[in-house]
């Protein structure tokens, strides 16, 4: 998927913590920020930030820094975010649910167009102004609205047919909910958000610690 002459998926991932960053900042009334300062907000060295930078050409001045306005709008740029992006999200149970409520994705460019459920007493509840769907109907709203990014949150046995739908119908990306690794076309994205997985490695951590 990542072609020779890409900046790396790394560098990709942590553009969004800059423009979260520099969003913050913007809020807090600071137009001007060194690498340095911009680094110890998210744990990156100067460094990195001036090298993951690079890869999109020239920022800031050395001694001045980064005018925090024009470096946002162009990192926005390049994650595509002077758009505002379709999404659907399929299985709108507990997790669906509480996703499908969340403020931060309509404020930032994601906008949901379509729940899907396979529950018939799900089909026809609204959740946030949208309504849920038959997923037999996903397909159809894929194409219309010229979806290319979707949210999976069935269950894990449910989650590979649903991204083999998904991916027949037009979508390039997927965030993935459902504890699985999904097996897909190099050319669609998938990531995925597992906290079980996460606290495991951690709990190596505090498993090796000494309990007084
Ligand atoms: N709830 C959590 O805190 C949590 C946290 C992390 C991960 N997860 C994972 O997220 C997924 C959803 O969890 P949940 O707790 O919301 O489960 P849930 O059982 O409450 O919801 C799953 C929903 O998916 C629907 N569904 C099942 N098959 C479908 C299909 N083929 N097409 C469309 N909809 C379908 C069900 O009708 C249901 O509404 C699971 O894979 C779970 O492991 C859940």
């Amino acid at each position: 998927m990542e072609r020779l002459d890409d900046p790396p998926d790394v560098v990709i991932r942590r553009l969004p913590l800059y423009a979260r960053s520099l969003r913050y900042l913007l809020d807090e009334g600071v137009h001007s920020v060194s690498s340095q300062e911009l680094g110890e907000r998210i744990n990156v060295t100067a460094a990195q930030i001036r090298k993951d930078l690079s890869y999109f050409g020239e920022f800031g001045k050395q001694g001045i820094g980064y005018d925090v306005e024009k470096l946002l709008n162009h990192i926005e740029r390049i994650l595509g975010l002077t758009q505002s992006w379709p999404v659907v999200l399929v299985g709108v149970g507990h997790l669906g649910q509480a996703i499908a409520r969340y403020d931060g994705f309509h404020s930032q460019g994601l906008r949901i167009v379509g729940l899907f459920d396979t529950d018939p007493a799900k089909i026809g509840q609204e959740v946030s102004g949208v309504q849920i769907s038959d997923y037999a109907e996903m397909p159809r709203v894929i194409r219309e609205t010229g979806t290319r990014l979707a949210i999976i949150s069935v269950p894990a046995a449910d989650a590979q047919p649903v991204a083999d739908m998904l991916i027949d119908a037009g979508v390039r990306a997927i965030l993935c909910y459902a504890p699985i690794i999904l097996q897909t076309p190099d050319h669609v994205w998938v990531r995925y958000i597992d906290p079980v997985a996460v606290l495991h490695s951690m709990t190596y951590y505090l498993a090796r610690e000494h309990v007084v």
